[in-house]
């Protein structure tokens, strides 16, 4: 990877040094993807028999699986990695649980009840890239949530031919309806509807450069009102680590998402130039025995390594590239941690590899990319409810916040809100002798 002295760059050659991969920039994907989504909305399910053919060499009749095909799959899938799945499941499944949220009702004041509810999204579409490599644990990330948010109607796509693993992951989240579409026709399907294929009220899931501009694209367009989970685009990761940390290490993590796609991007900031020059050593040596060596050198020539003064400089650069993934190796992690402002997922210590929250550890692997972890939060059961208010006063209560909200109305000139309350305070005062109702119970 290349070093660079990032104290000796000016300000915008250091902002060129954070830029993500110019794939990613590339000026046709607007065009591109616009492109395929017109196709799906004018032809439908032939355009999705047409890109499979053109995109993904496949030729299908039918995009749905049968049951009889979804049971002939799970059949398939070895013992050992079906015991990998459940181990990955459980963990998934108890870290996401614990996030259900309580319910939120207090009295404001006396007589102003004020409630936060929630309710599961109806229609969920769940991506699960497939194009280079089937990503059967992105199954669990999305049907797991989807699932104990209590989702009713939970649609899977992939890329055909769908990974029997994937099929036996998804029957096990108790997903039934799968279907062998992938890339940005298969977010256009979910979002406009086809003949086979139903619409959806948001779309979940990570994918390539063309899955997440066609996510972007959908979600903008006002043919259709569906949402998306984040720009969850090619993989990223940041690793700081000192000079005590294992190269080795180092170069195994930066090469586990330099592996993902030829637009992924690895970074390492680091205070040592050793560490550095022990990590291009190692990864020159490592990448030989990878079986994506070709996506991983590609990847890795718009990839980076930056030399700060020190530790704390290394987490002041990583907030303003905004990483997907971060990589603490250097001898306190959890002091650096205090000062990391931005991340989708942050791995703590030399024990702790990437690869454990892509999988298994519990954590969600759909995290914001290309900067976006500035804002935007890494996928949690909350994106799969949506949340909403309820209020009710009784005559007390608002006879209390009366002047208040009138006063509110009256200076920015709404006549019509001040009134909704003058309106009744007038009735309230007409019933004054009676008092009827004034004291409520909510
Ligand atoms: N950010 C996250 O949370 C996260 C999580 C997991 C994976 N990922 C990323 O997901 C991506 C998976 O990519 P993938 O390609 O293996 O699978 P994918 O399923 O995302 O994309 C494959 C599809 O892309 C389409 N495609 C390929 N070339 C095309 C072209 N030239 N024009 C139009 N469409 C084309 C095809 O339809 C193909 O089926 C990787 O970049 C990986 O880093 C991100
Ligand atoms: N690293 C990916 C998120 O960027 C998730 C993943 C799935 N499988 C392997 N890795
Ligand atoms: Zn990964």
């Amino acid at each position: 990877m290349q070093i660079l002295n990032w104290q000796s760059l000016s300000p915008q050659a250091q902002l060129a040094a954070l830029k993500r991969s110019p794939l990613i920039g590339d000026n046709s994907l607007e065009q591109n993807v616009a492109r395929i989504i017109e196709a799906v909305v004018a032809n439908g399910d032939q355009a999705l028999k047409d890109f499979n053919r053109e995109f993904d060499g496949v030729n299908l009749e039918t995009l749905k699986l049968t049951t009889t095909q979804i049971e002939q799959s799970c059949k398939l899938v070895p013992e050992s990695l079906k015991q990998a799945i459940a181990q990955a499941k459980n963990n998934i499944e108890r870290f996401h649980q614990a996030q259900l949220q309580p319910k939120v009702d207090i009295e404001t004041q006396a007589g102003i009840r004020c409630e936060l509810r929630s309710e599961p999204i109806e229609r969920v579409g769940l991506y699960i890239p497939g194009g280079t490599a089937p990503l059967i644990s992105t199954v669990l990330m999305l049907a797991l949530p989807a699932k104990i948010a209590g989702c009713n109607k939970r649609v899977l796509v992939s890329p055909p031919p769908i990974n029997d693993a994937i099929i036996y992951a998804a029957n096990e989240c108790g997903i039934e309806e799968i279907y062998q579409v992938g890339g940005a026709q298969a977010i256009a399907a979910l979002a406009f509807g086809t003949e086979s294929l139903p619409q959806v009220d948001k779309i979940f899931g990570p994918g390539n450069r063309f899955v997440t501009e066609a996510k972007r694209a959908v979600s903008q367009d006002n043919r259709c009102t569906v949402s998306i989970d984040m720009p969850a685009g090619p993989s990223e990761v940041l690793i700081i680590a000192d000079g005590q940390a294992n190269a080795e290490f180092v170069a195994a993590d930066l090469l586990s998402q330099a592996e993902h796609g030829a637009d992924s991007q690895v970074m390492l900031v680091t205070d040592s130039t050793e560490l550095a020059e022990a990590v291009n050593t190692a990864l020159a040596n490592q990448l030989k025995q990878l079986s994506r060596t070709e996506i991983a050198t590609t990847a890795l020539k718009s990839s980076r390594t930056l030399i700060v003064d020190d530790i704390q400089m290394a987490a002041l650069v990583s907030n303003q590239y905004g990483p997907e993934h971060l990589i603490i190796q250097t001898k306190q992690p959890r002091d650096v941690l205090r000062n990391i402002r931005a991340a989708g997922s942050v791995f703590l210590g030399a024990y702790t590899p990437e690869s454990v929250g892509d999988y298994a550890s519990g954590t969600n692997h759909v995290l914001p990319t290309y900067g976006y972890s500035k804002t935007v939060s890494s996928l949690s059961l909350a994106d799969f409810s949506r949340r909403f208010t309820v209020q009710e006063l009784n005559a007390k209560g608002l006879q209390t916040i009366a002047d208040s909200v009138m006063t509110l109305a009256a200076a920015e000139l709404l006549d019509a809100h001040k009134n909704a309350i003058a309106i009744r305070l007038a009735s309230l005062s007409a019933d004054d002798d009676t008092n009827s109702g004034n004291e409520e119970e909510l």
